[in-house]
């Protein structure tokens, strides 16, 4: 696992996104050989969005041969719900830049067979062989997509009940009233997210914490899914200072000195 220790949560932002571009550009897709990105929503990628939207109309890089696929979506609420992973996407991304409409993968939350439509979605990534770049954020709980507390790691896409406590954190975009956040959403398992050749975790803020000290000294864990990021080949957390309140001074140094070539005036 690579750690990668940056002071505001700023930096993250712009660290992921200049990440994202250099392996867009590196893989030079076309339309017959596209590169493949796993996308989450939530707060936190938001300034990777902007940076990447900004990079894009600099001309540093084109999304026309970029496939995507989100981690998730809420069940039972309609695509042109302004809270659903559709808008998000749509509004702070996809409106934005050049990728083709054909080329967004997204989670049917409507889907008359929910079961049929997780078998839909990982059938759909496979048929790409796989995700070159899975982009993901992390729950106050260390839930990675919506994988609450408790779910297999060896999961696959799915139906799953949400926590009373990520009903809660999301409330805020339901007019802080948990009774209008839907109870169930689909998500990509644990073993989905594992399956991608890179994956790239963001994590800021002092709320968030204890997922980093979960995901980066605790042990393989399905209470803490982001931990099982311990058993991907090339896992890379990029992080800002409050997050890592509750590493041991001793973790956070190893990390800041591998990494100082890459850290630095960030
Ligand atoms: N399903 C999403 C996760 O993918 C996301 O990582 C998490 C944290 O969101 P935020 O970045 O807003 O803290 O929220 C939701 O639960």
């Amino acid at each position: 696992m690579r750690l990668i220790p940056l002071e505001k949560s700023s930096n993250v932002g712009l660290w992921a996104a200049q990440y994202i571009v250099d392996k867009i550009n590196a893989f030079q897709p076309t339309q017959d050989r596209p590169f493949v990105l796993g996308l989450p929503t939530g707060s936190t990628p938001l300034e990777t969005y902007k940076h990447l939207i900004e990079l894009y109309k600099m001309g540093e890089v084109s999304f026309e041969h970029v496939v995507t696929f989100n981690m998730d979506e809420y069940v039972g609420i309609a695509p042109s719900h302004p809270e659903s992973y559709y808008s998000f996407m749509h509004n702070n991304f996809f409106d934005h830049i050049n990728i083709q409409s054909q080329n967004i993968n997204l989670l049917n939350g409507l889907a008359d067979n929910l079961e049929e439509e997780c078998q839909r979605y990982e059938r759909k990534i496979k048929s790409y062989g796989a995700v070159h770049l899975f982009m993901g954020g992390v729950g106050n709980d260390g839930h990675i997509a919506f994988n609450e507390p408790g779910s297999s790691l060896a999961s696959r896409t799915r139906v799953k009940t949400l926590t009373m406590e990520t009903r809660t954190a999301n409330s805020r975009f339901f007019d802080n009233d948990i009774n209008q956040v839907p109870k169930l959403a689909l998500t990509i398992g644990v073993a989905t997210l594992l399956e991608a050749k890179e994956v790239l975790t963001l994590v800021t803020g002092r709320h968030k914490a204890l997922a980093l000290q979960a995901a980066v000294e605790g042990s393989v864990n399905h209470l803490w899914t982001i931990s099982a990021l311990q058993l991907h080949q090339k896992a890379i957390i990029v992080c800002d200072a409050f997050s890592t309140m509750e590493l041991k001074v001793k973790t956070l140094k190893y990390f800041q000195e591998l990494e100082a070539e890459n850290i630095r005036g960030l």
